[in-house]
């Protein structure tokens, strides 16, 4: 393995089980029925684990929007053109009357105290010069995955560096919960390859509609995904990566392996988001102690990953989105998790009876 990519991979140590005990301890003392904040205390445990206390003190939530093309876009895959993709970054970083981004993750953001960052991993149009877009492009689009390998390792390499550079930048400016997030016309179709590759199952299975494609596209698209797998049986997690990835995927691991090496948490939003994490668990199954699933989304296959990490969705809204918007309505939750653990007195503290 590459050396850089190997030292980010090891710095990826397990969750704080000391942590974690005493959090578990500190819930059941809590002024409150046993049990009774349901899954926030499962939540606020996981998080003492991560941040290392069991009053876990999250500071700023970011997400980072990463934005790649897709060869395989022109082969009819999604109900969008890829001229969209371009057309989105700029507008999440359009001036609006409500703040800088007219995108949903902007406005999700703007809801709940989010930064959002933007990067340029591979998108199909030469994008103007915006103080707040990070370029990381190595080449406008992947090749078509249904042909040929979508990138070079290499470049799904350089990618995962520059996701995990722009997550440490994040870090620095205070976030300690980060959402991968992202846009690219066509993204669910290697989503869906990498998923069926990496668990085992059949095209068919994790193949859903992402942006709506009817009933003759979405045979289309299984077929397309069929051709892909066919082409190499490889289960090596970066050749599955580079086959059959796209760039934001490869840049939202990044933003993953740096969070988990650096201790943050990581919120997952949806089906993109979890074939990042399925190639990242297969790295390393310590990722895993980081991972915060969002909601579970609309996208056939969605339940299939999160069945695979073992964890549960926080929320059932029917999202189908991306952008990161799941997991940005998400991080209230967790904040509220950590907030009980922090701030809530037990029994004996507050004299109540009953413990
Ligand atoms: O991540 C998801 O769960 C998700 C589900 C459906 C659609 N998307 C978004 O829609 C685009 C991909 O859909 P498609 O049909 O073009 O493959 C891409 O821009 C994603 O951000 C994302
Ligand atoms: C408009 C639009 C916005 C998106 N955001 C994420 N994926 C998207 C796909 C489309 C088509």
């Amino acid at each position: 393995m590459l050396p850089d990519l190997t030292a980010l991979l090891t710095a990826i140590q397990p969750a704080d089980a000391d942590a974690m005990g005493r959090a578990r301890a500190r819930q059941a003392q809590l002024t409150k029925p046993a049990g009774a904040l349901g899954d926030l205390e499962d939540l606020s445990v996981r998080l003492a684990g991560v941040l290392g206390s069991e009053r876990p003190d999250p500071r700023g939530v970011a997400v980072i929007v990463a934005a790649g093309d897709h060869g395989v876009a022109r082969a009819g895959v999604s109900a969008y053109p890829p001229e969209v993709t371009p057309a989105m970054v700029a507008n999440f970083l359009a001036d609006t009357p409500a703040g800088p981004g007219g995108a949903a993750v902007n406005a999700l953001a703007r809801a709940v105290g989010a930064r959002v960052y933007v990067m340029d991993a591979g998108v199909n149009a030469d994008l103007p010069d915006h103080p707040a877009l990070v370029r990381a492009a190595l080449r406008r689009g992947t090749h078509d995955l249904s042909v040929q390998a979508a990138m070079s390792v290499e470049e799904a390499r350089a990618l995962i560096l520059a996701g995990a550079a722009l997550a440490r930048r994040a870090i620095e400016d205070g976030a300690d919960v980060l959402i991968p997030g992202e846009m690219g016309i066509g993204n669910t179709t290697p989503a869906a390859v990498i998923t069926a590759r990496l668990l085992g199952l059949d095209a068919a299975r994790v193949t859903g509609r992402g942006t709506g494609v009817d009933d003759a596209r979405l045979a289309h698209k299984v077929a397309v995904i069929r051709a892909a797998l066919e082409r190499t049986p490889t289960i090596d997690p970066l050749e599955v990566l580079a086959e059959f990835g796209g760039f934001e995927i490869a840049a939202m691991l990044g933003v993953m392996l740096q969070a988990a090496a650096s201790r943050r948490a990581v919120i997952l939003d949806g089906f993109v988001e979890g074939s990042a994490a399925l190639i990242g668990v297969t790295l390393t199954p310590h990722l895993r102690d980081y991972l915060f699933p969002a909601g579970e989304c609309a996208e056939i296959g969605h339940a299939a990953q999160l069945a695979h990490l073992g964890l549960k969705p926080m929320f059932h809204l029917n999202l189908r989105l991306g952008e990161g918007t799941g997991g940005v309505l998400a991080a209230p939750i967790l904040l509220g998790a950590a907030a009980t653990l922090r701030e809530m007195r037990t029994f004996a503290e507050a004299g109540v009876p009953g413990a």
